[in-house]
């Protein structure tokens, strides 16, 4: 056994190591262990933080302590005073195990989430974006999924952007009153070599979030021509498509009314909100929906 471990050792791992190298490693781990201690330390003051900001906000009714809007800013924040060699979604991960523990802590939730297709990536999203101490839930597709949350009435969704042509138009059981709706774009920081990077579109109850969005998401039927070139013109994008049916993204602001009569669609139904997203380096990002940065200080 001790052989076997002579021969697999780094050279400078046998290096035999003297009294200095043991105080070296002694003095970087009290370094790692204060550090730890004060990480700890915050994250006890965020919670009595969150505690104060219970009585404020009053948030009582489950899953209602959701804040995109805000959770948009902080992402943003984390991508401007990220750096070195620690990956940047490790950064993202361990946050939005914070925030969603957080938000936990003020209004419960489970997770809901669509296995039809990539069942394993859209899961994986659901852990990235919410941690591993939220129930999930598996649904068998999209629709099901929206099911599910209006039928809890407090859990979320993540449903997948990738659907087969047989989901259909499966936004359309969105928006209606007391339907649920699209609150977040998955991932928000898109970046090359990321884990969890399946796009996908987070649902939810309707939220109460003072936050004005970046963009307004309808369901809306074609009437005649391809509709995508006056959307893109108008500062959108179309996010789906099933036979006349799309899934149209505007500006918020846009004139929607007008935009839609040039580009020929009818039957518009607000189905959700979204908040702009970040792309970094040469990750391929829909340019409407993610602002590219460079990524002076972001070391991915
Ligand atoms: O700022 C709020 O309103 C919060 O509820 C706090 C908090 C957080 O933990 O930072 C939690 C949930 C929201 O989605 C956004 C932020």
């Amino acid at each position: 056994m001790s052989d076997l471990t002579d021969e697999t050792m780094s050279s400078s791992e046998s290096r035999p190591q003297g009294e200095a190298d043991f105080q070296k490693l002694a003095e970087i781990r009290a370094t790692i262990d204060r550090l730890d201690a004060e990480m700890h330390g915050c994250l006890i003051e965020r919670s009595t933080a969150i505690s104060s900001l219970i009585r404020v906000k009053g948030t009582s009714r489950p899953g209602a302590a959701f804040r995109p809007g805000r959770e948009a800013e902080m992402m943003r924040r984390l991508v401007d005073r990220h750096e070195g060699t620690l990956p940047l979604w490790t950064v993202e991960h361990i946050w939005r195990e914070i925030i969603t523990t957080f938000t936990r802590m003020q209004a419960s939730f489970d997770v809901a989430y669509d296995a039809g297709v990539n069942a394993d990536a859209v899961r994986d999203v659901a852990r990235f974006l919410f941690g591993f101490t939220v129930a999930l839930h598996r649904q068998s597709d999209a629709l099901s999924t929206i099911n599910h949350i209006k039928e809890s009435g407090t859990d979320l969704g993540v449903v997948s952007l990738n659907q087969p042509a047989s989901a259909g138009a499966w936004w359309r059981a969105l928006g209606r009153p007391s339907a649920p709706r699209i609150m977040a774009l998955s991932p928000f920081i898109r970046v090359g070599g990321r884990p969890a990077d399946h796009p996908a579109l987070v649902i939810s109850p309707e939220l109460s979030d003072p936050a004005p969005p970046d963009f307004l998401v309808f369901a809306a039927a074609t009437i005649g021509a391809d509709p995508a070139p006056v959307i893109l013109a108008a500062g959108g994008t179309v996010l789906a498509a099933s036979g006349r049916e799309r899934l149209v993204v505007l500006p918020a602001g846009a004139p929607v009314a007008a935009v839609a009569a040039r580009a020929g669609l009818e039957d518009l139904a607000r189905v959700g909100a979204l908040f702009r997203g970040i792309a970094l380096g040469d990750a391929a990002a829909d340019p409407v929906l993610y602002q590219r940065l460079d990524e002076a200080g972001v070391s991915p």
